[in-house]
């Protein structure tokens, strides 16, 4: 599809402006601005609890602002549900693997394509002919995923059995199934070994350029942040502190504090 109609004059297609978040007492999000433009792999970084994961379930509509605006495309989203967002061309992955245990790789990822699939069984059941030609439609664009993320040998294995990175591989999978144009990756590479990281964002790569995607990365691996992200923006305390090349935002004293504050994420 093509989105440049459906960017801003600066090429922005996803814009938070003066987005906020409660949790009770605690604000999580504190008026967080961005524009993410088309085609750029955006790093969102920061310590622990700075509210990065907030700031997603905030786009993906899991956590709704309360305050604030977010645009995808020209058109406001801050008010729809996450299968409405999703349905946007939005697709996301979780800081924790959440697939569904006991199934095969090749369902998991076909539940990616869950939100171009018929409502109800029933329908399916009086349209059977129709289903099953959409089925083999269906299984043909995982196919091309199983392909591009290199998951062939383990397409019928249960997911719970094959090594962690691949089941991070998996979930990349299954959100590319849906076919989005804007993709989220929370925390991709957590638990992954260098080479994990390595092949990982190899996929990453390659799935954004065959796929025309956007990213928005949140990664605490600094070396990967640096190596892959056009621009990142740095939260600490649900505050935006830094924006720019990723060179430039690790300088950033308010940068260097927040770390040393808080941990050695950045490492
Ligand atoms: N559902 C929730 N209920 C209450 N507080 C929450 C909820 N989700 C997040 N928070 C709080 O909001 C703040 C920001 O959390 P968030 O998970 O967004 O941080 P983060 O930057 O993603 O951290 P990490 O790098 O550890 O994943 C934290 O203080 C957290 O405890």
């Amino acid at each position: 599809m093509d989105t440049t109609d459906q960017t801003t004059h600066d090429g922005v297609t996803l814009a938070c402006e003066q987005v906020v978040r409660r949790f009770g007492g605690l604000k999580a999000l504190k008026g967080i601005d961005l524009g993410i433009r088309q085609g750029e792999i955006f790093g969102l970084v920061g310590p622990n609890g700075s509210g990065k994961t907030t700031l997603v379930n905030a786009v993906t509509g899991f956590y709704p602002p309360q305050e604030g605006r977010i645009v995808f495309e020209g058109a406001a989203i801050n008010h729809l549900k996450p299968y409405q967002v999703a349905a946007r061309g939005i697709a996301r992955t979780f800081q924790n693997v959440a697939l569904f245990k006991g199934m095969s790789v090749l369902d998991n990822i076909l539940l990616g394509r869950h939100i171009f699939m018929r409502p109800s069984a029933l329908a399916s059941l009086f349209y059977w002919w129709w289903a099953q030609k959409e089925e083999v439609a269906h299984r043909r664009q995982v196919e091309e995923i199983i392909d591009l993320l290199q998951l062939e040998s383990v397409r019928d294995e249960p997911v719970d059995v094959i090594p962690l990175g691949m089941q991070k591989r998996v979930e990349l999978a299954r959100a590319l199934a849906a076919e989005p144009r804007f993709l989220i990756l929370d925390e991709p590479m957590a638990g992954m070994n260098q080479e994990e990281k390595e092949y990982m964002v190899r996929f990453i790569l390659d799935a954004q350029e065959a796929l025309n995607l956007t990213i928005l990365l949140i990664e605490h691996h600094m070396d990967v942040v640096t190596a892959i992200c056009d621009r990142v923006a740095v939260l600490n305390n649900g505050e935006k502190i830094a924006e720019g090349t990723a060179r430039d935002a690790i300088k950033d004293p308010a940068v260097v504090a927040a770390y040393i504050g808080k941990s050695n994420d950045a490492a």
